[in-house]
């Protein structure tokens, strides 16, 4: 049966409070924030005081993360007087999940009770300004997969997971974009924070030269391979909703100097940043 019409599918909602029951039995206070960690960016776990860990093969329906770099669990625990769930990694389209299902993990955490979900990522840069170790908060999106038929939220049919239309002009939340930047101020990093336009493409396949030069023109300024469907999901269940990428690479957009992209070298800057965001990610709890 094809990922489109699967009853897994029409039990999503089913299954999604399936998963936020056993997440209750192991947790023992309400979540208020959610956080997504990026390629390489799993470190920003460690901020978590008197962490649990539950792995992702445990919890119920839960996708599981196969890419290097994602350890592929729960860890929650107390970040700045908040009680908060950090999800080690995540589940991708290109993994072979379908992207109603890489999103389950955001329906669960608003069914634990969080309120506001910080997503993050490793993108390459297509603006030619941006620098490799840069932070891009996202302003607004290009959903290229949403645009071509593919959406984590198209043939759910289930009012308790969202409504059937949705607007996403807001889905960047401003208030949370002005504490980020604050942070940044405060943290003294504002020359490596951008804002932009981000996109997700489905990879797994890093970017020819024609095409990052399509998405330079189509006015993106970083490309990935998630994030915007989280994005999508996260407003679908109302969720308030900070996104920000590290540039890992920037995109090659030139044929002589054109540069292999690996994901090794994309976990490396991950780690390599990862100080600067913990520092990022705290501050920015603090003042929610
Ligand atoms: O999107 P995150 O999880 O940061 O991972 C990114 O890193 C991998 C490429 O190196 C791809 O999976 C891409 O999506
Ligand atoms: N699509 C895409 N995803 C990435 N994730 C990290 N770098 C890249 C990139 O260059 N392209």
């Amino acid at each position: 049966m094809c990922s489109h019409c699967s009853s897994e599918k029409q039990n999503l909602y089913e299954h999604v409070q399936e998963a936020v029951a056993f997440l209750k039995n192991n947790i023992s206070k309400v979540p208020t924030v959610g956080i997504i960690c990026g390629s390489g960016l799993g470190s920003i776990a460690d901020t978590l005081i008197n962490p649990i860990f539950i792995r992702y093969e445990e919890v119920p329906h839960f996708p599981v993360a196969k890419v290097d770099g994602h350890e592929g669990r729960i860890v929650v625990g107390e970040l700045n007087r908040r009680f908060a769930i950090c999800m080690q990694g995540r589940a991708h389209y290109h993994d072979g999940y379908p992207l109603w299902k890489c999103t389950i993990p955001v329906r669960v955490m608003q069914g634990l009770g969080i309120t506001h979900l910080i997503i993050t990522n490793a993108v390459g840069a297509i603006n030619p300004n941006y620098e490799v170790g840069d932070i891009l908060i996202v302003k607004d999106h290009l959903d290229l997969m949403g645009l071509t038929g593919t959406s984590p939220i198209s043939g759910l049919d289930d009012d308790r997971l969202g409504p059937k239309f949705l607007t996403v002009t807001d889905a960047y939340d401003k208030e949370m974009i002005k504490v980020a930047k604050l942070t940044a101020e405060k943290l003294g990093i504002t020359d490596i924070v951008r804002e932009g336009a981000l996109t997700c493409v489905g990879g797994p396949c890093f970017e020819t030269v024609t095409e990052c030069r399509m998405l330079r023109l189509l006015g993106v300024d970083a490309v990935g391979m998630s994030n915007v469907p989280e994005v999508i999901v996260a407003r679908h269940c109302g969720l308030t909703v900070l996104s920000f990428c590290l540039v890992t690479n920037m995109g090659n957009l030139d044929h002589e100097s054109c540069e292999a992209i690996s994901h090794a070298s994309v976990i490396d800057v991950g780690a390599r940043r990862s100080e600067v965001i913990k520092k990022f990610v705290e501050g920015i709890v603090q003042n929610i």
